[in-house]
């Protein structure tokens, strides 16, 4: 029986294969994301593959440069080809919630500006609906314990992200209120409500926007498309 982290390295190992030579690729963020720029810094030093890297957190950045990866940040490039990131959740029609390692806005801003989105997974996060998995909001740090009172009277139970003891902060600044609420009926009403609400900057629904998993199972990489 393969660990969690096994079919974590299986998918990322994967999906670099979707990696071309001269591309301009979003690298996501998180531990199945690391085996992947693992894999993409082999294919570097062995074969000498070029492409530019556009990182969705510091680590990434960090992470890939160790690894021989020109990095760019996003307002350096056009559009990305390809991102390929993790997930915390997917649903049978590849919408997800992401942010877990919360980076779910810069995450967003790279995957909205890439021609393709693939998301690399171990089988645990495929789901039948979201919401077991705490959906993340980034929100400014002024003023958010009315943010969390209004989420809490809409029954969203919201909860402040703390780290080590402490308020969690995004790479810019910002706090992240995460939402236990079991079960996420209409995703799309609840992203359109969380992206009206002031002092919301971003929210991990990610919708309508990925058209490859690739799943690490315990029968090895499946590659599903839509
Ligand atoms: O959205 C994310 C970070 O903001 C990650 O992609 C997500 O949390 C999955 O992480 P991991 O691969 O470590 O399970």
């Amino acid at each position: 029986m393969k660990t969690q982290d096994e079919l974590k390295k299986i998918a990322g190992y994967k999906a670099a294969e979707l990696v071309e030579d001269g591309m301009i690729v979003g690298l996501g963020t998180g531990s199945t994301v690391r085996y992947l720029l693992d894999a993409l810094g082999e294919r570097i030093k062995n074969d000498g593959m070029h492409f530019t890297g556009v990182p969705t957190s510091k680590r990434t950045a960090d992470y890939g440069a160790n690894l021989g990866m020109q990095i760019k940040s996003l307002d350096e490039v056009d559009q990305m080809d390809i991102t390929i990131d993790g997930a915390d959740e997917i649903d049978p029609e590849m919408n997800g919630i992401k942010g877990g390692g919360g980076a779910q806005t810069w995450e967003k801003l790279v995957a909205v500006n890439s021609k393709q989105v693939a998301w690399i997974v171990d089988e645990s996060k495929m789901v039948d609906q979201l919401g077991k998995f705490p959906l993340p909001v980034e929100v400014l740090a002024y003023g958010h314990h009315q943010l969390v009172e209004r989420l809490d009277a809409l029954g969203y139970n919201p909860v402040v992200r703390v780290k080590n003891g402490e308020t969690f902060h995004t790479d810019e600044g910002n706090i992240i209120i995460d939402l236990h609420m079991d079960h996420i009926n209409d995703p799309d009403a609840l992203a359109d409500a969380l992206s009206n609400m002031t002092g919301v900057v971003e929210h991990g629904l990610f919708l309508h926007m990925t058209q490859t998993v690739v799943v690490g199972t315990q029968d090895g990489a499946k590659v599903l498309t839509k």
